[in-house]
């Protein structure tokens, strides 16, 4: 735990701590998304914000090290603060979203800010800005708020090295205020948020390519040419020496495993050894240095890259509310995949990880696991898991923003690939939408409107038909909206279901798992890192 923090402490009725999430919510404006890339909005002033908060001096002083992309971000920048902090670095954090609490957003030394320093710097910050606010400096919307909040938070903290993600875009994301980084990194990049950054992967790409700055050294992952293509002109316009990081080798972790799953990762590894190297060499820590892969990698390296620790990301979680002796036989794979590219990363990590874990592999009981972990895999007694059916369900919801023809066949014929077929896919609506932030009231099941999961619903229908040879029945002949066998509303198809609410979505799959004792659930959560938030919240409390 960070020094001076104490969050054992008992709660009154209204928390302070609310308090602050009330006063974070007022900041939330309809045109916050988009505002984060503040196209022909007013980007000056954040510089106007930053005079207000006295941040000017400590922001130029900063070790920052800035990542944009479109996937692969937040990992990258988690494996690049595990390093620096396992080189002895006293390290700054800054991610989005959160998947339960706004803490994860501000990470000190890899821990999430204790409340308490939390409360200190949010109202530092909101009550100046609040005294200074006028029509023309209006207060900062939600997004730059936390921007602002970091730098505070991390210039208060004195961090050797601050590691910031951007929130959308690059070119005019609240964090791009930062005008000397040491060091600045794009990783993968693809089509996401398409209706605010362009339709094109060159248009794309010219955005993320927004936060390069003159002089400053820049490391990139293979892209596809198109994007690749602008990011080499928009540097070589800006005197930038932009160098692809290549995958991390797997034989240089010492027969050790990436502590984030997923064949992926090795892409943004590679990325954060690159970026963190190269901070290191810029900052004068030449004792770490490590340019080339045909090198060893420094065991500080090896320890931040298989340590480094990121919820919601090729994560496994069994429930903790089946038996001891079921343990194990309801299991979330929970990965926040949104993108076309990504969703064909994460089912093939989901079908992998499932064969694994059917055929060799069981999950020990949080009180028999004495290094108190619940999801840590241990080898299983292989007899006790002989004879079961493992069967695969989908929990699936993605924001209306996003295509999901471009999402669900890309994640259906990518998991049949592997031979993983799912048995049914629920779709539900999400319990924290994007802006909601603290503990507000949610609308009962009754009052959600579900003609989104609907949508989705018969998106995933329709595939499975094509699929079984363009027998062409539409999906609304088969399904009975209202009127399943649980009385729980929604709707029941012969393949899917949409329930109105996660946890009703819940019950009805730990109720299955009691009626079936011969079956392992295995249950892909995925399409928003919200849904996976939400998952967390249930299965976690
Ligand atoms: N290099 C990559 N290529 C493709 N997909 C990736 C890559 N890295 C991560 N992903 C996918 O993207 C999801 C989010 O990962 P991560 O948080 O690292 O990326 P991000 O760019 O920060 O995403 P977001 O925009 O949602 O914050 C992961 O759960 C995984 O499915």
């Amino acid at each position: 735990m960070a020094e001076g923090c104490n969050n054992g402490s008992s709660k009154p009725t209204v928390t302070p701590y609310e308090e602050v999430l009330d006063a974070l919510s007022s900041l939330i404006t309809k045109r916050s998304r988009a505002d984060k890339s503040n196209k022909g909005d007013r980007f000056d002033l954040l510089f106007e914000y930053l005079k207000i908060l006295e941040l000017e001096e400590a922001i130029s002083e900063m070790k920052i090290i800035h990542v944009a992309g479109t996937k692969g971000k937040g990992s990258t920048c988690t494996f690049t603060e595990s390093i620096l902090r396992n080189c002895g670095f006293h390290t700054g954090l800054f991610t989005s979203p959160h998947l339960i609490d706004v803490r994860e957003r501000f990470r000190l030394d890899g821990m999430d800010i204790c409340e308490e320093k939390l409360l200190a710097y949010f109202w530092w910050c909101f009550d100046r800005l609040k005294e200074k606010a006028t029509e023309d400096i209006p207060m900062p919307n939600y997004f730059r708020f936390l921007a602002l909040l970091a730098f505070k938070i991390f210039a208060a903290e004195q961090v050797d090295v601050a590691i910031l993600e951007v929130g959308l875009g690059g070119k005019f994301d609240a964090t791009n205020v930062v005008q000397k980084p040491i060091v600045c990194g794009i990783s993968s990049l693809g089509y996401d948020h398409m209706e605010i950054l362009g339709n094109t992967l060159a248009q794309i790409a010219g955005e993320k390519a927004g936060i390069f700055k003159d002089g400053i050294p820049a490391f990139t992952v293979p892209q596809p040419d198109e994007a690749m293509n602008v990011l080499v002109e928009k540097a070589s316009k800006l005197n930038v020496t932009l160098k692809v990081a290549e995958p991390l080798d797997a034989k240089l972790l010492n027969a050790l495993k990436l502590s984030l799953e997923g064949e992926h990762q090795y892409l943004n590894a590679g990325l954060a050894i690159a970026l963190s190297s190269t901070w290191l060499q810029r900052t004068g820590h030449h004792e770490f240095t490590y340019l080339e892969q045909a090198s060893l990698l420094p065991e500080q390296f090896i320890k931040g890259l298989t340590t480094a620790s990121l919820q919601g990301r090729a994560q496994k979680v069994p429930d903790q509310y089946i038996n001891a002796e079921r343990y194990g036989d309801l299991v979330f794979y929970l990965d926040g995949a949104h993108s076309p590219e990504s969703m064909e990363m994460c089912a093939r990590w989901f079908s992998l990880a499932v064969k694994e874990d059917s055929q060799k592999k069981a999950f020990n009981h949080p009180q028999q696991n004495n290094s108190g972990s619940t999801i840590e895999l241990a080898q299983g007694n292989p007899k006790e898991r002989d004879g079961k059916i493992s069967m695969q369900i989908l929990v699936f919801n993605c924001m209306s923003v996003r295509d999901p023809q471009l999402l669900l066949p890309r994640l259906m014929k990518a998991c049949a690939n592997h031979g993983v077929y799912f048995k049914k896919a629920l779709f539900v609506p999400n319990t924290s939408v994007y802006y909601k932030i603290g503990s507000h009231a949610l609308p009962t099941d009754s009052q959600v409107d579900l003609s989104w999961q609907l949508a989705l619903q018969r998106v995933w229908e329709n595939l499975i038909q094509s699929d079984k040879g363009g027998e062409a029945k539409h999906a609304d002949a088969v399904c009975e909206e209202g009127k399943d066998d649980t009385k729980m509303g929604g709707s029941t198809c012969e393949n899917s279901r949409v329930f109105p609410s996660l946890p009703l979505a819940i019950k009805w799959l730990r109720e299955s798992v009691q009626q079936n004792e011969s079956v392992r659930y295995q249950v892909l959560v995925t399409g928003s890192l919200h849904l996976v938030g939400d998952v967390l919240r249930i299965v976690k409390m």
